[in-house]
């Protein structure tokens, strides 16, 4: 037992300040009956009615997935039948997206106001209005306005869903069902994948499958969220203390709940005390516990979109086509089998997060993709030193203006939007190359010339947009396995499940508003400037850039995300008591703050006088 040492850091308020292994271990000793209570209600069937809970909510996850994942597909169909330019397709693909920022920041103040509960039904009920619209679309302006309905659902659903799983579940199933909300944002980019693929063989309307689809799941959403209740510690927090302890104990299977009710019922009388006046962000800001969770949660949200993810799962199908897939079908399907890679590697994390714990996930996690990243520049790296030259020159004279026409290699060529390059084999060998202009209602062939009909194998003739014919791409191909077995079970789901985790209640909408929105800025961001810095950086730098980023985030995980398994969420607060660079130190370092009763003691560990 190490001294205790006494120390005012709250105004009125004390705290015992301990390491949170000793926390987990005093509740295992201290605690034992709550553990065995809480042991007994997970027998006692309520993880059945939380599954259930988590379930309804995370359909928010699934439509997530799907609506930011099925545009791809439909984009194919849709610029054809309706005769898109490339600013509206980017105009489609990223006003979703930036509704989502939007409207997850908004998300927080109806959070409040309104409960978990109806911003989960006003999400799916936004979904639903935004799949009709975009499936009944008869001119893009419709369209438009279809998936600005959607990007709205998204970013309500994006903030509330991960926060009401965690207020409903037991502490020792926590981390597991928020991350569930993940595996279902992933299998929804998968399912999204495979409509794509189903639907791309429809001459006409397919889009409107695709897109309509999402209908389903948005409704059945609505419909169990009329049946499913409002999240206890919200009750309470709004003083509707009857209906808290019943919802409270209908989740925990009827049994006794009065510990469970009494300690969110303290936490929230306390946190009265650290919320003081003014709005919450303003309130998050000037105290120092809730300011230092703000940070590690959006550093997390925003360093797992600086690594890239997006790019990659976009791009994958021109690295399965570099890789010698020419069929356009069979580069949609491998496409699916990225997303499904995606998928069953967030599974992996649903079985971890409880085992290893957030912080050992998220550094394992964060360090695997960092190495993946450089492991796929380095792919980009030599193909592009190998890169095939231009050996034939097509005398048009309608290509004389074009800038195609001045590139010496395959590389400066397919950086270029604009251009393209068409080849001919012999063996393995890259014979009369030339670059030519791409068709710009078509991508997947040239607007003059031999492949003006795109790759025509029986004719000897290929056409390689975005991407150059290469005998590296398996080095690429194992870099986007490698990145998707290592970031799906971390960095994919840690920064939704922490941030849903760490701020206190008074503050919990408000910071999931905020992380979640620069999550959603950062994925436009990277989107949008992905094929500008590969055009300045080639797609090798593109990819070390990322690699880079992926590592300055490791450095921050280290130094600021404390382990949040097993403690209850009043608890987790206090990880946060110290400078921020300390608290994800190893446990012995960790801080965890106990108030009792009004005081503020802090010791190293082992303090066990709650009084
Ligand atoms: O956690 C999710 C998940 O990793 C998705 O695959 C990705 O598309 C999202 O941007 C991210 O927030």
């Amino acid at each position: 037992m190490e001294e205790l040492i006494v120390d005012r850091r709250v105004e009125d308020e004390r705290s015992l300040i301990k390491t949170p292994s000793d926390v987990q271990a005093d509740n295992q000793e201290h605690d034992s009956p709550t553990s065995t209570r809480q042991k007994r209600s997970v027998q006692h069937g309520s993880p059945c009615f939380v599954y259930t809970l988590a379930f309804f909510s995370a359909l928010g996850g699934f439509l997530f997935g799907y609506d930011t994942g099925v545009v791809s597909g439909a984009m194919l169909l849709l610029k054809r039948e309706m005769n898109l330019s490339s600013l509206w397709q980017e105009l489609l693909v990223s006003i979703t997206v930036g509704a989502a920022a939007i409207s997850s920041l908004a998300g927080g103040y109806l959070n409040g106001l309104y409960g978990r509960r109806i911003c989960i039904l006003l999400a799916s009920f936004i979904f639903s209005a935004g799949g009709i619209i975009l499936s009944v679309a008869h001119n893009k302006e419709v369209l438009l306005c279809g998936r600005l309905t959607v990007g709205l659902g998204i970013g309500i659903a994006s903030m509330t869903v991960p926060v009401y799983i965690a207020e409903v579940s037991p502490s020792e199933l926590r981390g597991q069902l928020v991350t569930i909300n993940t595996l279902f944002i992933t299998g929804g980019q998968f399912v999204a994948s495979v409509v794509d693929g189903a639907f791309s063989y429809l001459p006409h309307d397919g889009w409107r499958y695709m897109l309509g689809l999402s209908v389903v799941p948005a409704a059945l959403q609505f419909l169990g969220f009329l049946f499913l209740p409002e999240s206890p510690r919200w009750l309470l927090q709004k003083g509707d203390t009857q209906n808290a302890r019943l919802v409270l104990s209908r989740i925990r299977g009827g049994v006794n709940v009065d510990e469970e009710y009494e300690s969110i019922r303290s936490s929230i009388e306390e946190e009265k005390i650290d919320a003081g006046e003014g709005p919450v962000l303003w309130r998050i800001l000037t105290f120092a516990p809730a300011r230092r969770a703000l940070i590690v949660g959006c550093g997390l949200q925003m360093f797992q979109q600086l690594s890239g993810i997006n790019t990659v799962m976009y791009y994958s199908a021109t690295i399965l086509q570099m890789s010698g897939v020419q069929d356009d079908q069979m580069a949609i399907w491998l496409a699916a089998a990225t997303a499904f890679t995606n998928f069953l590697f967030t599974l992996v994390g649903v079985w971890l997060v409880e085992r290893v714990g957030r912080r050992k996930l998220t550094l394992g996690s964060i360090l695997g993709t960092a190495a993946s990243l450089m492991v796929l520049a380095a792919g980009f790296l030599l193909s592009a030193q190998a890169s095939p030259p231009v050996t034939f020159h097509p005398n048009d004279p309608s290509l004389h203006n074009s800038t195609c026409i001045t590139y010496g290699f395959c590389e400066s060529c397919m950086l270029n939007p604009d251009c393209g390059f068409c080849y001919g084999k012999n063996g393995t060998a890259v014979v009369e190359s030339s670059c030519m202009p791409v068709d710009t209602a078509n991508t997947e062939a040239a607007a003059a010339g031999r492949c003006s009909n795109g790759t025509q194998e029986s004719l000897g003739v290929f056409w390689a947009y975005n991407y150059c014919p290469t005998s590296y791409s398996w080095i690429v191909l194992l870099g986007l396995v490698l990145y998707l077995a290592f970031f799906a079970p971390g960095m994919g789901p840690m920064p939704w499940t922490v941030n849903s985790e760490i701020y206190p209640l008074w503050a919990r909408s408000t910071g999931n508003a905020c992380s979640a929105g620069v999550n959603w800025i950062c994925n436009v961001l990277v989107s949008l400037t992905f094929l500008h810095v590969a055009q300045y950086l080639t797609y090798y730098g593109a990819f070390f850039l990322y690699s880079g980023l992926a590592l300055l985030g490791f450095v921050f995980v280290v130094g600021c995300l404390p382990e949040t398994k097993g403690l209850r969420l009043e608890e987790i607060e206090s990880l946060f008591g110290r400078q921020l660079c300390s608290c994800g130190a190893g446990g012995s370092r960790s801080v965890l703050y106990t108030r009792v009763n009004g005081g503020n003691y802090r010791s190293d560990e082992d303090v066990t006088d709650d009084e």
